[in-house]
């Protein structure tokens, strides 16, 4: 298990986003998202009732303007007609005093006569409210032209003889009329002459204003008056537009004015009634009705806007409370998380919250807790096993290594003697080849190779048995490791013979002043039982042209055999022919 604690900051935890952002984020943009469904959903639910409602007050707006100004016309048709079978007037004379009283009365009780008056079968007129026209002649006009026929409704028209005579309008509009006349007619039909009455025009565009404010008190909805031929009448700023030539009337499919239409750029909801007239002097004209569409859908932009703020404030509301309800929920993991952050750290058990606010922070926490005891527990005992494991392997590893020792010892020890065997000299011999050969004659320091063999040993054997033979050969070998240096190699050769390796010599006679040495201390020793022992010794020196070992045994074996030749107890050198 690793001593240092887990880094944390390097964790890739560390590059989430945190559970408190992320409930906020969810909750927040779910409320906002709801409120835009159900804005965009009330929206479209309440444009489409808006829609229908808007269209049937333009609607009824129009037909109520309709009738009504089909019923004042048609009042002011009879009145003028009831006028013209009054008794003083059909009774004559129409020039009477009375006469005009009776125009005078009707005057004051219909302030939109702007002029009443009777004509003479000739046009001339004879009586008129306020005297006006007196005398003068209106035969070669309309409505004088008509009523000598029949009742007469007047489209539209400016004043003519009058225009100079009657106040102007406040608003400086031109005064227009339209008239009423009726045949004045005696009882056998003859034609005593015409009553005509001019009604201002102002009067029947205040019905139609009257109307449109009633029924539409917020205002928005603006009635149009066109004529038989789709003319504009009124208002006057349309109807100068069109006079000047602009086109400011759309023109629908079906022919009338319906629905969605286009005025000037801007869409209206619009209608249309016809003014149903029950006399033969039918005017023709319609009432358009007209609101912009942007106007009548108002209150449902107001209440998207309302339904908006309202998503906006409640996304609000809801990712403050997802804050607070992610910080209870985090809080606590966060503390477990540092609880087990501690537990890697310090490596013992910490104190846990007593409370962690919900059941499964509790289980969490119990479930921490449990599992930080086990590991806590797991891991002392590892250290436990981990600490006698290492003691056993220390023991194991030095049992090893003695017994590896003991094996080494056992290859390369001749087990009688104790100096080095046959196979541990010839790697020695190998190595110190291998080092003279490495650099050549330019090396000053050569190694040499001394062979020794006990004089007649045959005979000690056969003299004294086997086994003072033994203690011979393992005294001699103590007396020859004593005699040399601690960097030369003594080995035994083979049964009675011994070998001794000189490495780094400055030449020839300082081995043999070695063999010679030790030749000398065999000599003056006393061997137990036996007494007096020689040896003979061979001398070589390595030679750069030995291919291996092999020649320098050979040259030391052949020194030791002349050495024994020459009466043992001799030391002979043999060097190889380049040096000899
Ligand atoms: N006790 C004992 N004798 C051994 C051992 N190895 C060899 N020998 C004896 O050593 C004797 C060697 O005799 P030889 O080779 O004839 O030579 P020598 O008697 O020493 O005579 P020279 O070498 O000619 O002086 C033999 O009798 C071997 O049996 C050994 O480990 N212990």
């Amino acid at each position: 298990m690793p001593d240092t604690p887990h880094d944390v900051t390097a964790s890739p935890a560390r590059h989430l986003p945190s559970l408190r952002g992320q409930l906020s984020l969810v909750l927040g943009g779910l409320a906002l998202a709801i409120l835009t469904l159900v804005g965009v959903y009330l929206g479209r639910v309440a444009t489409q009732e808006l829609y229908t409602a808007q269209q049937a007050v333009v609607r009824t707006t129009a037909q109520f303007a309709a009738d009504l100004l089909a019923t004042e016309l048609r009042d002011r048709e009879r009145e003028i007609e009831l006028l013209s079978v009054a008794p003083h007037l059909v009774d004559g004379p129409l020039d009477a005093p009375r006469v005009r009283d009776a125009l005078e009365r009707r005057a004051a009780l219909h302030d939109e006569f702007g002029w009443l008056g009777v004509a003479a079968p000739d046009g001339t007129v004879l009586q008129a409210t306020g005297g006006l026209l007196a005398g003068r002649s209106v035969a070669q006009r309309e409505w004088f032209i008509a009523a000598r026929e029949r009742v007469y409704v007047g489209d539209v028209h400016e004043a003519k003889l009058l225009a100079s005579m009657l106040p102007v309008a406040p608003n400086g509009e031109p005064t227009r009329f339209i008239d009423f006349a009726a045949p004045i007619r005696a009882a056998d039909g003859k034609l005593l002459g015409v009553v005509g009455a001019h009604a201002h025009w102002r009067w029947v565009t205040g019905l139609v204003e009257g109307v449109t404010r009633r029924q539409n008190p917020g205002g928005g909805i603006d009635a149009l008056i066109l004529d038989r031929d789709g003319r504009v009448l009124y208002p006057e700023a349309l109807k100068a537009a069109q006079a000047d030539g602009a086109n400011v009337l759309p023109r629908p499919a079906s022919g009338r004015f319906d629905g969605e239409l286009d005025f000037g750029g801007q869409t209206y909801l619009t209608s249309e009634a016809q003014l149903q007239s029950s006399t033969d002097a039918a005017l023709g004209w319609r009432i358009v009705t007209r609101q912009p569409l942007e106007q009548a859908l108002r209150p449902v932009r107001d209440l998207q806007r309302e339904l908006v703020l309202l998503g906006i404030m409640a996304a609000a509301v809801l990712t403050l409370a997802a804050l607070l309800l992610a910080r209870r929920i985090s809080r606590p993991v966060e503390e477990l998380a540092q609880i087990a952050e501690r537990v890697e750290a310090e490596r013992r058990m910490p104190d846990f919250p007593p409370d962690p606010g919900a059941m499964e922070l509790a289980r969490l926490s119990d479930a921490m807790r449990a599992m930080a005891g086990s590991l806590l527990a797991t891991e002392q005992e590892l250290q436990q096993a981990n600490a006698t494991l290492e003691a056993q392997v220390q023991q194991r590893t030095a049992e090893l290594q003695a017994a590896n020792a003991a094996l080494e010892h056992l290859a390369t020890r001749d087990p009688l003697t104790g100096l080095h065997n046959r196979r541990s000299l010839d790697a020695r011999l190998a190595e110190a080849q291998a080092l003279d050969r490495r650099y050549g004659r330019q090396r000053a320091r050569v190694h040499a190779l001394l062979l020794l063999d006990v004089d007649h040993f045959k005979r000690i054997n056969d003299q004294f048995g086997h086994p003072t033979g033994d203690a011979v050969l393992r005294q001699l070998a103590h007396l020859l490791q004593a005699s040399i240096r601690a960097t030369d190699v003594a080995a035994r050769f083979g049964g009675e013979e011994f070998a001794v390796l000189l490495p780094e010599l400055a030449g020839p006679q300082e081995a043999v002043i070695a063999a010679e040495k030790i030749r000398a201390a065999v000599e003056t020793v006393s061997f137990a039982q036996v007494g007096r022992v020689t040896v003979s010794v061979g001398v070589s020196l390595a030679s750069v042209d030995d291919l291996d070992a092999r020649p320098l045994i050979d040259r030391a074996d052949g020194a030791l055999y002349e050495a024994k030749r020459g009466g043992r107890n001799a030391v002979v050198l043999k060097l190889a022919p380049t040096l000899g």
